[in-house]
C-alpha cells in the first residue's frame, strides 16, 4: 500500500516497538508515509554513497558469464574460477535454473511481506516457534549505531518436512522450490571451483563442508525517504562457501573494486543469478578465492527485493585450509581451523563492518 498525502506523519515515538516488537518492519515505516528518515537509521558520513569517499566506477563491471552447454566448457570453468579469484562476484546466464521459478519466488516475497504485522511478528526472533525462521528489520540492531533500511526473512534449510511444517504458508513453496531447482547450478559450481584448487572430487566429506547447510533469505527494501542519508545493507561479506543471490529489476547492490578505492554497480540482467564468493571458501581455498565487500543503497522511488541463497558449511563443521591447497606447493595456511557456528555466531552478534569478520580466523 502506498502512502497518501493526507497520511504523512511523524515517526513513531518508539520506533522499536512499531518496527521490530510489533512486527511492522520499515515496510510499515514507509506506509506511514513519513516525510523525512528518523534519526536512528542516519548512518555516519563514512558510510554514505554520496561521500566522494565513496566514489562508483562506472567503467567497470563484473564478469557475465553464459553457463549454456553451446559454450565450451573450458572456457566456462575458466571464467568461473578467474572471476572467483578476482573478484570473487559474477554473474551467471543460461544457468538451468527456470525463470519462472525465479518469478515464484520474488512474487511469494511480496506475498509474504503484504501480509499484516501480526501475522509476521510470528516469526520474529521472541515469537518464531523455530529458530530456523526468523522475520526481522535491519542486520543486528542491538549492535548497530545506525539502523539499515531492510526487513527480511530467513530460513534455515533443515530437510523438506521439517519446512513444510515451519516456513510461512505465503512462500514456503515458492523458496523450497528455488532451493530444489538451484541444487544443480551450486554443484556445478563447486565442482568447478574445486577442480583448480586441486581437489579432484568433492566426496560425502566434502560435500558436507561445502555445502552442508543451506539458508534462503526474502530481502525486503521499501521505498526509503531521505535515502541517501542511510543504507539498506551496510558493508559486509557473507559469510557463506557461496551465495546464489536473485535480485530485481531495481538495481542498488555494489561491490567493492579489487584496489578497494570504489565501488561497482552489479546491472540487473532479467533471469540472470548474482554469484559470489564468501567468507567459508576464502578460508577453505586459503585466500585463492575472494570473499568480497558488498552493500545495498536505499532508493527513493522504488522498492527492492533480492533472494539470497546462502551455501554453508554445517555448523558442526571446522572450516580452514584445505590439504590440497597447502600441499600443492608448500602453501602456509593464512587462517586457522574454525568452529563454523562460532564464525557464524561472531558474525550475527555485531554491526556490519565490511571485511573485518575473517579477522576472526586470520592466523596473524
Ligand atoms: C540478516 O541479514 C543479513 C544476513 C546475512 C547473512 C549472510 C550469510 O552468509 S548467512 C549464512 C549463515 N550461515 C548459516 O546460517 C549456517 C550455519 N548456521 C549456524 O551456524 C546457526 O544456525 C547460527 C546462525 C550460528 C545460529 O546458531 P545457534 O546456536 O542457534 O545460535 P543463536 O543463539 O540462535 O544465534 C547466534 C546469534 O546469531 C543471531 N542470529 C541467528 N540467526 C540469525 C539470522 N538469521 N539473522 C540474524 N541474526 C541471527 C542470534 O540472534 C544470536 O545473536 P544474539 O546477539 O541474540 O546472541 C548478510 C547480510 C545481512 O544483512
Ligand atoms: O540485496 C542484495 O542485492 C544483496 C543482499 C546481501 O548482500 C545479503 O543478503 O547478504
Ligand atoms: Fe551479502
Amino acid at each position: 500500500m502506498a502512502p497518501t498525502r493526507s497520511m504523512m506523519m511523524d515517526s513513531p515515538s518508539d520506533l522499536n516497538e512499531f518496527v521490530m516488537i510489533q512486527g511492522n518492519g520499515v515496510k510499515g515505516l514507509y506506509e506511514m508515509g513519513l516525510k523525512t528518515l528518523p534519526k536512528q537509521y542516519i548512518q555516519p558520513l563514512e558510510e554514505r554513497m554520496s561521500m566522494m569517499t565513496n566514489k562508483v566506477v562506472p567503467q567497470e563491471s563484473i564478469p557475465i558469464i553464459d553457463m549454456s552447454n553451446n559454450n565450451n566448457n573450458c572456457d566456462v570453468e575458466d571464467a568461473i574460477c578467474d572471476a572467483a579469484e578476482k573478484w570473487g562476484f559474477f554473474q551467471v546466464i543460461n544457468h538451468g535454473v527456470p525463470t519462472q521459478v525465479l518469478e515464484n519466488v520474488k512474487d511469494a516475497t511480496y506475498r509474504f511481506y503484504e501480509l499484516a504485522a501480526e501475522e509476521k511478528v510470528k516469526y520474529t526472533k521472541e515469537n518464531s516457534p523455530t529458530k530456523h525462521v526468523r522475520y526481522g528489520s535491519s542486520f543486528s540492531p542491538q549492535a548497530e549505531k545506525a539502523l539499515e533500511w531492510k526487513d527480511y526473512l530467513s530460513l534455515f534449510y533443515v530437510s523438506e518436512d521439517e519446512a513444510i511444517a515451519t516456513w510461512p504458508y505465503a512462500c514456503r513453496n515458492e523458496a523450497l522450490e528455488y532451493m530444489k531447482k538451484s541444487e544443480a547450478l551450486i554443484k556445478r559450481l563447486l565442482n568447478i571451483l574445486m577442480k583448480r584448487l586441486n581437489v579432484k572430487e568433492i566426496d560425502e566429506t566434502k560435500e558436507a563442508v561445502l555445502m552442508g547447510s543451506k539458508r534462503i533469505n526474502l530481502n525486503y527494501y521499501p521505498v526509503c525517504p531521505n535515502h541517501d542519508l542511510t543504507v539498506a545493507i551496510g558493508r559486509h561479506s557473507d559469510v557463506s562457501t557461496l551465495t546464489i543471490l536473485l535480485q530485481d529489476q531495481t538495481g542498488g547492490l555494489f561491490v567493492r573494486t579489487e584496489d578497494r578505492r570504489g565501488w561497482i554497480h552489479v546491472p540487473p540482467i532479467p533471469g540472470a543469478l548474482v554469484i559470489n564468493i564468501g567468507d567459508a571458501l576464502q578460508i577453505m581455498s586459503n585466500g585463492r578465492y575472494k570473499s568480497i565487500e558488498h552493500r545495498v543503497t536505499a532508493n527513493g522511488s522504488k522498492t527492492r527485493v533480492s533472494v539470497p541463497i546462502f551455501v554453508n558449511p554445517r555448523p558442526s563443521d571446522v572450516i580452514g585450509p584445505f590439504l590440497e591447497v597447502l600441499a600443492s606447493d608448500g602453501e602456509k595456511a593464512k587462517y586457522k581451523n574454525v568452529l563454523y557456528s562460532d564464525y557464524v555466531k561472531h558474525f550475527f552478534r555485531k554491526a556490519h563492518d565490511g571485511k573485518m569478520t575473517i579477522e576472526y580466523a586470520k592466523i596473524t
